[in-house]
């Protein structure tokens, strides 16, 4: 074992659950080599990697990386000291080829003078596309060699390379590891590669054979063709795993004893040869501290300015550069709040409403035409005439079509068959009857107070339309009777109920629409909210970029602040042109201001970028996201008061509702708008407090989490 391993693993154990993907696995990286790591896929290459960069946990063992573990303070690792290419590509498609090299290079502290200068070279070397082109714009063998460039770009002590030569022609595949052999012996940095080309391995200068969550071997590709007398790398792979498979490797290459020396491998061909390994131990007072050898520097604290600036720089790229995405946020908001403002709570028409006056032939009826307009009889006399026809008159509404119908039974069956919403009916001798109960009042016959009623059948089966038409037919009932009263000078109050109706704040009519104004903002803003957060982060968490800037050295809380900082931008812009096509656009009228309004708008859409982070955190993918933001939000919609009010839920369902982020929040923003209170009643208070509570709560849970997550 070299004093002055660039890598030390030692008993690595790590599992995904139950999976035991790392199995005891030791290995030692020297400085000023290649190694080259062989496996199968799905051998665990990648994931030994992530451990080595401190990108995942491990169970148990020893990793140790340039003279520290890794993730530990002031190791920088992950950080400046390590360049990473994953295999997954890793780069942002929004990036020119020149902004995904600047973007690291920036993250990791380089000056623009410096990033320029490799970029030239990386650039020629590798046959870069054209720095202005963008990486989705790129085929594949090119986007992996700008991955490539960018984990160079600051020529780091350690360079990890996952597959980098995928689907890259010989000849360049060639060059690379020209490339790689040079500067491994000029600069003395260590490169661990990983390849599924085994013949292109034999550059490297110790080769890695994995296996089963171990290292079958670690040896020079010369040696190992010697040892197992073959011709290829491929061949001596082939001969130990298959010695693998029989059991034939020595126990002492696992566990404890591995770590005490020499593992023996047991024939490794037909002939009986005893191998013998270096194996991979040693202990970590051998190994040196860091030398300094690059101008970057170096800094662990979780929060610096370059790389906020690179980040948002990245963020704002992405954005703007996303045509459909911009397009989407913002045309979606004013698109939902037009459907809003002209689907619902306006006032419903054309409702057919059968008619059956048995008083009055239609044909007799004077002036009364079923399809047109007539004039208002003149019953000065306040003896009552045709009280029937009259009564129809009143019907003439935009919110009513008659239909006639000779007899109640036939109507009653339209009723049935849904021609008709309801049916008023009439009796033969309703005038004489309706005097009667008026005239004679307590002192009326029965009989003649049945008569003298107008009856209505309705289909309550749709209750909102069916409520409707209830509503229209009492206000047009006292309409008809008030106006019939102050002909007859009767005093007016004697035809209406005896209950006199005072509106403190808002009025009778008020379009419903206004009612739901509140509402329909606050969770369309936090739906909005929640969406976007949980796309955008799972998106950069997809493409690799968020991984692979954290082992430049980028924090989670960089990363997510920098997120925040432009959604939380872009909610501003679109909980502004919510608000101005709901008010000044519509005419909607706010008795509070409009910073009070904004501002309980805005909570509630910051709000749902939590919820939106959250889900991110917790969801792998965007349909787990989009049905966690979707299963989340339904329930809470429900329950906030929105559709029904939550005075009429179980106690503890509506203690349970309260404590939902936007029930207060609505009921905050209702209290603003049509009472005119300020921020800082109470009663609206409560509804920030709560939003403000939930957003805490939510963002402080994610990164807890995504920490614990690793
Ligand atoms: N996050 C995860 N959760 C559960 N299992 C995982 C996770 N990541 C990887 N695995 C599993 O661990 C095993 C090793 O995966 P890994 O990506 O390390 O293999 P690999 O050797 O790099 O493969 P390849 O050469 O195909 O890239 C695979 O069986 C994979 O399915």
């Amino acid at each position: 074992m070299s004093k002055s391993a660039a890598v030390f693993v030692k008993d690595v154990v790590k599992c995904y659950g139950d999976n035991k993907i790392l199995d005891g696995l030791c290995m030692t990286v020297d400085r000023g080599t290649i190694y080259g790591l062989l496996g199968a896929s799905g051998c665990g290459k990648t994931t030994l990697l992530s451990c080595i960069v401190g990108r995942k946990n491990i169970q148990s063992g020893e990793v140790w990386v340039l003279g520290g573990t890794p993730g530990a303070k002031g190791s920088g690792v992950p950080g400046p000291r390590v360049g990473y290419m994953p295999q997954d590509i890793a780069l942002v498609g929004e990036f020119t080829v020149k902004d995904a090299i600047f973007y690291f290079g920036r993250i990791l502290n380089m000056d623009d003078k410096l990033i320029s200068e490799r970029f030239q070279k990386l650039s020629k070397l590798l046959e870069l596309p054209p720095d202005d082109r963008f990486i989705k714009n790129c085929s594949g063998g090119q986007q992996r060699r700008v991955s490539f460039a960018a984990a160079m770009v600051h020529m780091p002590e350690l360079l990890i390379l996952d597959e980098p030569t995928v689907g890259v022609d010989p000849v360049l595949r060639d060059k690379i590891w020209n490339y790689l052999v040079e500067i491994v012996h000029s600069e003395k940095i260590a490169v661990i590669i990983t390849t599924h080309y085994i013949e292109e391995a034999k550059q490297a200068d110790k080769i890695g054979l994995m296996r089963g969550g171990k290292l079958l071997a670690e040896e020079s590709p010369a040696r190992l063709l010697t040892l197992f007398h073959t011709d290829t790398l491929e061949e001596a792979f082939l001969i130990l795993s298959r010695n693998q498979e029989e059991g034939r490797i020595s126990s002492a290459l696992d566990g404890a004893s591995r770590s005490q020396g020499n593992a023996i491998l047991d024939s490794a061909s037909s002939t009986t040869s005893i191998a013998t390994f270096d194996i991979a131990y040693g202990s970590k007072d051998e190994l040196t501290p860091a030398k300094k050898r690059t101008k970057i520097k170096k800094d662990q604290t979780s929060l610096q300015r370059h790389r906020i600036k690179a980040l948002l720089d990245k963020n704002w790229k992405q954005f703007y550069r996303n045509v459909t995405g911009i397009i989407f946020l913002i045309t979606f908001p004013l698109l939902q709040t037009l459907c809003f403002l002209n689907g619902v709570g306006g006032d419903v028409k054309g409702l057919k409403l059968g008619i059956v006056n048995d008083e009055t032939m239609t044909t007799r009826c004077q002036n009364f035409d079923f399809n047109g307009t007539t004039e208002i009889h003149d019953f000065t006399d306040c003896h009552f005439h045709n009280m029937s026809c009259r009564f129809l008159e009143y019907l003439e509404h935009p919110m009513i079509h008659k239909v006639e119908y000779k007899s109640l039974e036939e109507a009653t069956e339209a009723i049935k068959h849904g021609t008709v919403l309801g049916v008023l009916y009439m009796s033969e001798n309703f005038t004489k009857s309706y005097e009667d109960r008026i005239q004679n009042g307590k002192d009326a016959e029965p009989w003649m107070a049945d008569f003298g009623e107008i009856k209505a059948f309705l289909d309550m089966s749709n209750r909102q339309t069916g409520a409707t038409l209830k509503y229209k037919l009492y206000e047009l009932f006292y309409r008809f009777q008030e106006e019939l009263f102050q002909e007859c000078n009767w005093p007016v109050r004697l035809g209406s109920l005896p209950l006199k109706k005072n509106f403190m704040y808002g009025h009778e009519d008020e379009p419903y629409t206004i009612y739901m104004i509140p509402g329909t903002i606050i969770t369309m803003m936090f739906f909005m909210g929640a969406m976007m957060t949980s796309q955008i982060i799972i998106t950069d968490r997809k493409e690799g970029v968020w991984d692979r800037s954290i082992v430049a050295g980028v924090t989670s809380l960089e990363i997510t602040l920098t997120h925040f900082i432009l959604q939380a931008v872009i909610m501003a812009l679109q909980c502004t042109e919510v608000l101005i096509m709901v008010f000044p656009a519509y005419h909607s009228t706010h008795l509070g201001s409009p910073g009070a309004i904004f501002c309980i708008t805005y909570l509630a859409g910051i709000c749902g970028m939590a919820y939106g982070f959250w889900v991110s955190v917790i969801c792998e993918d965007h349909s787990q996201a989009n049905i966690s933001v979707s299963g989340g939000f339904l329930p809470m919609m429900l329950l906030c008061g929105l559709i029904w009010p939550t005075e009429a839920m179980p106690i503890g369902l509506r203690i349970f509702s309260k404590c939902l982020p936007f029930t207060l929040a609505i009921e905050s923003f209702r209290n603003v708008i049509k009472k005119g209170w300020s921020l800082w009643d109470l009663q609206v208070l409560n509804g920030i407090g709560v939003l403000l509570g939930w957003t805490l709560m939510l963002g402080i849970i994610s990164l807890w989490l995504i920490k614990l997550k690793r």
